[in-house]
């Protein structure tokens, strides 16, 4: 008697599992059938939407699922309907003359409500609103082409110590060496330079390391594809799902602590007088400055983030891929050499069209952002007929713009001459790696000084090799990790042979007497726990 109840109980709870399984299930389809976004897409899993479909690299999946749903499509990520745009001439439409409504950040669990922080979340991860517009016209103020041109001695100092300490440490050119701290560095340095008037001096130096450690992790975490915690609310009741969340918590304690440093370090230096122009320095002594203490932060914040694994790894690529391509090398050198009459190339001006469409080429070719970062509309809007309403989260996917044989042609080859030398409207647009729009990167002609001045150099002073064990550098297959927001190569090592060490050496030494190229750099070898 006791066994049979044991049994119909059993047999209940099973009926009655089941049939929760059922209505969620129901419930779940109703739900996608009745979406607010009607654009087409590939057709969803329950819960999870189309997240198991998306693949280890969500760019490159959807660029070929452009050509079944077109150049604007939606896919569902869990919760949330997302539209993706995959042309050029879509985009246009949507950020370009519409501008107004794509002005938006949309907001993410794991980022938005874990990883803010005392510093403030980042001008690029800021829901549009009148705090963001000032922060963002502060920062673009800054950072335009005029006031670009005051920064030149700085872009000259970092390309001065990239090509000192790839030269020292790479024993002219006899030992191979993995680029990626050198690149990180020298972005780095250029934004604490233009944004804390200092600089980390050494390579190993354990401030340097931690930042470029953390923003490196922070990336991760702002990965709009990994975190399906995100999406799915559900997963953040489970022990598993919080993996994120704990990420992300250590990431902003560990961030807070040397964003603090930073800025004290700033404030000391006015104090005692000895701090030279910058950024962040003139908004502190600005007494009409109309920014709160943590809008300063998050504008501090989106200048040491912004450009380091987007320039550092545009970089990295850059040199992993062009040790392989010799031909491409020579002929820049060549180029530079006719430009410069066979003096050292300067950053004053872009003088070498092919220079300009060499870091150009590494900006469309690898795509370091393939997702650019995610937008949001803030109004109700239309689209070919189809209704957007307010609050779409909206995927640029830079990856399949870049690789759009319509508009580039011949979309596998790295031909810097594309970009400034065949097409005049090439010469405005070449590619997407910056967004496009009212929330495009306000970064932009300093992260062009800073590649045009360091791949001037590299080319004139070096030849590049590959390292003995072969690598792959291909932006399809290469990526150390695909779900990370910005793409790094996996490790590899060259080596960067010297053309002429006579003239490298006399070069370094003329630059280092310069006075202009002084650049504090008072806290270098403190650890944020220091
Ligand atoms: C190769 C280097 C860089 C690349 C590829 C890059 C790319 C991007 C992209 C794709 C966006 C989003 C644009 C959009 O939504 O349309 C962005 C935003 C931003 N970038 Fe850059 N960036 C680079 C360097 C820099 C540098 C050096 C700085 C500053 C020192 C900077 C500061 C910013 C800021 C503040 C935003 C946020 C703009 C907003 O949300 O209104 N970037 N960047």
């Amino acid at each position: 008697m006791v066994k049979l109840s044991t049994d119909l109980s059993s047999t209940n709870l099973q009926l009655l599992a089941g049939g929760v399984i059922v209505a969620i299930l129901v419930l779940d389809y109703l739900r996608y059938k009745k979406g607010k976004l009607h654009l087409k897409g590939p057709t969803p899993y329950p819960i999870f939407g189309n997240l198991p479909q998306m693949g280890k690299d969500a760019a490159l999946t959807f660029h070929k699922w452009s050509k079944t749903y077109g150049d604007v499509f939606k896919v569902i990520m869990g919760e949330r309907e997302v539209m993706i745009i995959n042309t050029a001439q879509a985009a246009k439409e949507l950020f370009s003359d519409q501008g107004g409504v794509y002005i938006d950040r949309p907001q993410f669990h794991n980022f938005h409500t874990v990883l803010s922080s005392s510093a403030g979340t980042t001008i690029g991860t800021s829901p549009w609103d009148e705090s963001c517009k000032r922060r963002r016209k502060a920062a673009a103020t800054a950072l335009n082409k005029a006031n670009v041109q005051e920064y030149i001695p700085i872009v000259d100092r970092e390309t001065l110590a990239l090509i000192e300490d790839l030269y020292v440490q790479g024993k002219g050119g006899k030992i191979e060496l993995d680029p990626h701290q050198y690149m990180a560095r020298f972005a780095l340095n250029t934004s604490l330079g233009v944004n804390y008037g200092m600089r980390l001096d050494s390579i190993g130096d354990d401030l340097l390391e931690e930042i470029i450690t953390v923003e490196q992790g922070v990336s991760n975490v702002r990965s709009t594809t990994s975190s399906w915690s995100d999406y799915v609310p559900l997963l953040r009741k489970l022990p598993t799902g919080n993996k994120g969340v704990e990420n992300a918590k250590s990431f902003r304690d560990r961030r807070d602590q040397y964003m603090n440093m930073l800025l004290q370090d700033l404030k000391d230096r006015i104090a005692k007088g000895t701090d030279v122009p910058c950024i962040t320095g003139a908004i502190l002594k600005d007494p009409e400055a109309k920014l709160t203490p943590i809008e300063l932060s998050s504008i501090c914040l989106s200048m040491v983030s912004a450009g380091l694994d987007t320039l550092g790894n545009t970089m990295l690529w850059g040199v992993g891929y062009l040790a392989k391509r010799p031909d491409i090398w020579e002929k820049a050198y060549e180029e530079v050499n006719n430009v410069y009459g066979g003096s050292v190339p300067d950053a004053t001006e872009e003088a070498s069209g092919y220079i300009s469409g060499l870091y150009r080429e590494c900006a469309r070719y690898f795509s370091v952002l393939k997702l650019s970062l995610p937008r949001a509309t803030i109004t109700d809007s239309v689209y070919h007929g189809v209704k957007i309403p307010a609050g779409t989260t909206v995927f640029f996917n830079a990856w399949a713009i870049h690789h759009d044989e319509a508009r580039y042609g011949d979309v596998a080859n790295f031909r810097p001459e594309r970009h400034v030398l065949e097409k005049e409207d090439a010469v405005h647009q070449p590619h997407y790696s910056f967004g496009i729009g009212r929330r495009m990167c306000v970064g932009v002609h300093l992260a062009n000084r800073e590649m045009y001045s360091a791949f001037a150099k590299l080319v004139y002073f070096f030849k590049l090799e590959p390292g003995e064990e072969d690598y792959d550098i291909n932006p399809e297959t290469a990526c150390k990790n695909t779900y990370s927001l910005a793409a790094t190569p996996k490790p590899f090592k060259m080596r960067f042979v010297p053309r002429d060490p006579d003239t490298i050496e006399q070069w370094i030494q003329d630059e280092k007497s310069r006075n202009d190229l002084k650049i504090a750099s008072s806290i270098s070898k403190k650890t944020p726990a220091a």
